[in-house]
């Protein structure tokens, strides 16, 4: 059949029609209306998702103008993993990264992972500046399963309303005042510390009134000591202490497979019958039952205890029990070895410098041996004794490169465009020291340095106690108990370290000094 005419195609589309039971027709047409919705549902998903994975991706992939310099340049990359060197190797890693890419931010690998090195005032203004309080913390660190497990839920990698309601929970237990409000039964600590340190396992006599000891052996209870007040109040009687210096030992298992482990950031690993995942779930079990039977006894004998107080967030179902454990283990294993390094820097710094020493005593003396005198003096920020607590802050950074942490949008770094998204780590050691404020001598101790820098003037130049609105959540406390140290050793000791340099431990993820220091008790101590 020919069909050409309109009134021909007329004919066929009504010979069409009528070949079609009109009864069928009716019970097809919502099939067809349903498989199409169906479709166009599924079409309209397909397209959401796709948008949204293209939109993650944009904010991740790198453009051809990402990672350039305004006039072109690229960043350099540093061509090996760094994943155990950043802590092992650091200032091998920080000098191969100025050799490679000079005064330039440049990118190191972290297993599969990229970020990006910064070290200069500049560069950290321009990191932190508009958008940190979008900055994101990563929840492994970039270090895997065995740290996800074991530090996941610690509000140092919490990020968004999960971290300010943590945030919020601890930090009221943490502020100025509360530090303040320590002071005294610290100064008990220091002294017995001090009287009993001369017949401790760590010192060996020299003469009968100095002898020698390493710098964080010659402390090594003391800052968990004190800091496990600020946690547990009266409720520290040397039978918790011991028990909780016992969870100690496990979790310096705990953290030595959580820093330098390998297979244990494998997924797979948790499933595995290793002494690595008995530490964990030995170390869990003993410190849930070490703060629960802590606070059940502190409720019973109504003594004030301020990890109940922070319990009690857990039980109006604002935080939760791992969040609570992972917290307070933050707060006082994981942090253990950073304000013990600086007990032993700051040892060793003023038994370096006998200027400092000279004047720092000076200052202690005046105040005497008088408890009130002695808080005002700690509380004080005009003193020299705060410039010698500013100097070994930033003399003894605690890592030497910090802890990971994203950028929240596109920016330009030190000229470098760099992408929403991209992990930045800072080199701590090379910024404290190399910035321009510090002029020449960076990499010497001189507290005098403060006299004529405000902490206003120094804010990108150190990496202290962190930047932005996540600093250290202990910083107040941390305060209070260096100048306490300094005033008790003063009071007590003359200290030497001599010229030799003091090496840094491999096996920390820490700074850990390695260094001995002489002791010598002063006369009124001796009578
Ligand atoms: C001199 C000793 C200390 C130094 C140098 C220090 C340094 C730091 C640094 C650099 C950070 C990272 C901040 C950031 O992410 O930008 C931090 C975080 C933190 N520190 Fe300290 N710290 C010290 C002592 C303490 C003490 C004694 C405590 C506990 C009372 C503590 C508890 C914490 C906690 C919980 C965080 C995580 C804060 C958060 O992300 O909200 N630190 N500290």
């Amino acid at each position: 059949m020919n069909v050409n005419s309109t009134s021909d195609r007329e004919w066929v589309v009504s010979y069409l029609d009528s070949t079609v039971n009109q009864d069928e027709l009716s019970s097809q047409t919502p099939v067809y209306t349903l498989i199409y919705s169906v479709l166009r549902i599924r079409f309209t998903l397909l397209f959401l998702i796709l948008g949204a994975i293209a939109v993650l991706h944009s904010r991740k992939k790198a453009t051809a103008f990402h990672y350039r310099h305004l006039d072109g340049r690229k960043l350099k990359i540093l061509d090996k993993d760094t994943r155990y060197l950043r802590f092992t190797h650091g200032k091998e890693l920080s000098q191969e990264g100025e050799e490679k890419s000079g005064p330039d931010p440049f990118l190191v690998k972290n297993k599969s992972k990229i970020e990006l090195v910064l070290f200069s005032p500049n560069q950290v203004r321009d990191f932190f500046e508009k958008d940190a309080r979008y900055h994101e913390k990563k929840q492994d660190a970039n270090m895997g399963q065995y740290f996800l497990r074991s530090l996941g839920q610690c509000v140092g990698v919490q990020n968004g309303e999960r971290w300010h309601k943590t945030r919020r929970h601890l930090e009221a237990h943490f502020s100025a005042g509360e530090a303040a409000s320590m002071i005294f039964e610290f100064q008990k600590a220091l002294t017995d510390w001090a009287t009993k340190l001369p017949s401790d396992s760590a010192a060996t006599a020299v003469s009968p009134n100095s002898f020698l000891a390493d710098s964080v052996a010659a402390c090594r209870q003391l800052p968990f000591r004190m800091i496990s007040m600020s946690l547990y109040g009266d409720m520290l009687t040397d039978e918790v202490f011991d028990r909780l210096w016992h969870l100690n030992k496990i979790h310096e298992r705990v953290t030595a497979h959580t820093f330098f482990g390998t297979w244990e950031n494998m997924r797979f690993y948790r499933y595995l019958p290793t002494a690595a995942n008995r530490a964990l779930h030995a170390y869990e079990e003993g410190w849930k039952e070490f703060n629960l039977d802590v606070i059940g006894e502190a409720r019973k004998s109504g003594t004030p205890c301020r990890a109940e107080r922070m319990f009690q967030a857990v039980e109006r179902g604002e935080m939760t029990t791992d969040m609570f454990l992972q917290s307070l283990d933050e707060i006082l294993f994981t942090n253990i070895d950073v304000t013990s390094a600086q007990f032993a820097y700051a040892l060793i710094n003023i038994g370096r410098t006998p200027n400092s020493q000279r004047r720092l005593y000076e200052e202690v003396k005046a105040i005497e041996d008088d408890e009130m005198k002695i808080a005002d003096f700690v509380r004080r920020e005009d003193t020299f004794l705060h410039k010698t607590y500013l100097e070994i802050l930033r003399n003894n950074p605690p890592v030497w490169f910090s802890l990971p942490e994203t950028t929240a949008v596109d920016k330009r770094i030190d000229g470098f465009l760099i992408p929403a998204g991209t992990t930045v780590i800072i080199d701590t050691q090379r910024l404290n020291k190399t910035s321009p404020i510090w002029g020449e001598d960076g990499y010497s101790f001189r507290p005098e340095r403060w006299d004529n820098i405000t902490s206003r003037e120094a804010r990108y130049s150190m990496l202290g106690y962190g930047m932005g609105p996540r600093k250290c959540l202990g910083k107040n406390v941390a305060n209070v108990i260096i100048k306490q140290f300094l005033v008790a050793v003063m009071q007590h000791f003359e200290l030497n370290t001599g010229d030799g340099a003091t090496h840094i431990k491999r096996d920390r993820f820490t700074c850990m000094p390695e260094q001995v220091v002489e002791f010598r008790q002063r006369k009124s101590v001796q009578e």
